[in-house]
This record gives C-alpha cells, structure tokens and sequence, in this order.
C-alpha cells in the first residue's frame, strides 16, 4: 500500500504528475484544490468562503481542509493507498494528516517533493490560466501571493517529513515523461 504526498509550490505540476502516478500504483488521488473548486461549483456554503481567500491566493483554515481529507479517506481506505495532492499545506494539516492515516490504521509512507523555480511556476500556471479558467491563474500578482503563501507557510512542510526520512526531492523541471520517471524511482525508494 502506497500513501504518497506529492509536493511543491503552485504550477510544480503536482496534478499533471498525480494523473499519471494514480494510473500507475491504482491510488486514489485527494486534491484538496479540486474537492475546494467542487465546493465552489457546488454554491455550498464552505465553497463561497473558500473562493473569497482563493481568489486572493491565500490557504483556506486548516479545520476546514482537514474536515474534507477526513471524509474522504474513511471514504477510500479499503483502497489501495492515497496520493495527497496539495494537502497538507501546513504542518498543522500534515500532523492532522498523521493522525487521521493513525486513526484509520494506515502511515504515510513519505514525500516526494517537486522543485521547480519561481520564473518556470510563472510561465506554467499563466499558460494554464489561458485554458483553466482560474481566478488564481490570471495575473502576476496573484501567483506572487501564492507562491509567497507557500514560502511562508507550505515550505516548512517537507521538514516535516525530512525529520522522520521520508522525503525525496525530484527536479521538477524538464519533460512530463523524464520527471515521472524520475518520480516513480523515487516512490519505489520510499
Ligand atoms: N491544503 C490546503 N490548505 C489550504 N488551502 C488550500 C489547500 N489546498 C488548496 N487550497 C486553496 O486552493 C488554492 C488552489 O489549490 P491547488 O489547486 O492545489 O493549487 P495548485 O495546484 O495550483 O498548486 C490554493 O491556492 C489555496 O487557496
Ligand atoms: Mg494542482
């Protein structure tokens, strides 16, 4: 069993590595950002909260995020494993995490990081904003907020599980193919 948390700043290509790598080892893939845009299409409550700090490039509470990830693996854990998807994005989500997976009788079997540098995020998530119809993939400024938001707050993450030797980091710059490759060997390392 797998229980992958793929990682790195916004346009790292998280969701374009997690289609492949939840294809390839059958894992159910939780993105708190899709399950968030789901809230919004859906007119909920939560979803026109959440849009308020999205459109702002700014994390939504801890509790609210954690209360998703929660249903959803009660959902999933009969499966046969998670990757987590732009969760956790705060060492609070990623000790909520630890104990949720404890709670269901699984562990986390570790990170594997994306590193891709702030002028290539940029040109990833503004080509993306032509097509996604994102808010938060529109403007300059905007990816600025969120991947300062990262900096700030989703970066001390990885030490998280640096400490407990379970992390990897994988150049995420190149083609979609080499850097899956490279993400595979990484997961079967873990
Ligand atoms: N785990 C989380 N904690 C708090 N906010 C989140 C979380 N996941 C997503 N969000 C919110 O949703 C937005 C989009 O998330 P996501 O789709 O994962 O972005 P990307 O894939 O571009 O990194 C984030 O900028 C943030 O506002
Ligand atoms: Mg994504």
């Amino acid at each position: 069993m797998i229980n992958l948390v793929l990682f790195g700043p916004p346009g790292a290509g998280k969701g374009t590595q997690s289609d492949m790598i939840k294809e390839k080892y059958s894992l159910t893939h939780l993105s708190t950002g899709d399950l968030l845009r789901g809230e919004i299409k859906a007119g909920t409550p939560l979803g026109i909260k959440a849009k308020e700090l999205m459109d702002q490039g700014q994390l939504v509470p801890d509790e609210v995020v954690i209360g998703m990830i929660d249903s959803k693996i009660k959902e999933h854990k009969s499966g046969n494993g998670f990757i987590f998807d732009g969760f956790p994005r705060t060492v609070a989500q990623a000790e909520a995490l630890d104990n949720l997976m404890t709670e269901n009788g699984i562990a986390i079997s570790g990170m594997v990081a994306l590193e891709v540098d702030e002028e290539e995020l940029t040109k990833r998530i503004l080509k993306r904003g032509e097509t996604s119809g994102r808010t938060d993939d529109q403007n300059e400024d905007l990816i600025r907020n969120r991947v300062q938001e990262y900096n700030n707050k989703t970066a001390p993450v990885a030490s998280f599980y640096e400490g407990q030797g379970k992390f990897k980091s994988i150049n995420g710059v190149g083609s979609i193919e080499e850097i899956f490759g490279s993400v595979c060997t990484a997961i079967d390392s873990l």
